[in-house]
């Protein structure tokens, strides 16, 4: 453990999707202190990763200090991950709706996907992005249960005969793609001793 880092500020959460922002809630609880705003930042492409580090170095410039961005992904395995990150934004979802997802996937037997989420921290506009991703398993099926969250309801994770939209909150949450990779950002924050573990 080095020398403590202190953060100019709380970390900033960006994202413009609340119901994001009331699982990253849920899930990192007391843990990290941090606010969020609402902003709509562009739906850049390319690879994950990237794209997570990129959108990162945009926050962190608008925001002028430590931010916290999220992406994620939608991933079919028979279409060697797509629609991917182009599941990202608000069209393609509103475009296809279900059933367009499982229409894609009609011409193949194998209906396995996963979700990946990726988040990025920047402690600030002149900070190189660190990323963390988390990854769940599953496979997409005819929409099941509340359609309040995206693609909650076509994707059932392996090992559970519940859709993420038929779960309670705190089951996908344990779960989760997001859980897994604010594991990560929590391990992180402890590591470089911004915060203390609880
Ligand atoms: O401002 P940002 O944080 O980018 O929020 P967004 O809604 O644009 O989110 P993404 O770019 O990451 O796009 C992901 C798409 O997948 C959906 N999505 C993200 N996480 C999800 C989850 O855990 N379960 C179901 N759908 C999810 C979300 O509603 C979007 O349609
Ligand atoms: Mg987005």
């Amino acid at each position: 453990m080095g020398v403590r880092m202190q953060l100019s500020s709380p970390v900033t959460f960006v994202t413009g999707n609340s119901k994001k922002l009331e699982e990253v809630k849920m899930i990192l609880g007391q843990t990290i202190p941090f606010r969020s705003v609402k902003l709509d930042l562009p739906e850049l492409q390319g690879e994950p990763e990237d794209i997570s580090k990129e959108k990162c170095r945009l926050a962190a410039k608008q925001i002028n200090g430590p931010v916290l961005v999220e992406d994620t992904c939608l991933c079919f395995n028979a279409l060697k991950g797509l629609p991917g990150p182009y599941v990202r934004g608000k069209w393609f979802l509103q475009k296809t709706g279900h059933e367009g997802l499982n229409n894609l996937l009609a011409a193949y037997e194998d209906k396995s996907a996963y979700a990946l989420c990726v988040f990025s921290l920047a402690l600030g506009p002149d900070h190189e992005p660190v990323t963390f991703s988390g990854r769940t398993e599953g496979k997409i099926v005819p929409a099941r249960g509340s359609g309040d969250f995206g693609w909650d309801p076509v994707f059932q994770p392996d090992g559970y005969s519940l859709t993420f939209a038929e779960m309670p909150k705190e089951e996908k949450n344990k779960i989760s793609h997001r859980r897994r990779a604010l594991d990560k950002v929590r391990e992180h924050f402890y590591e470089k001793d911004y915060v203390p573990p609880v």
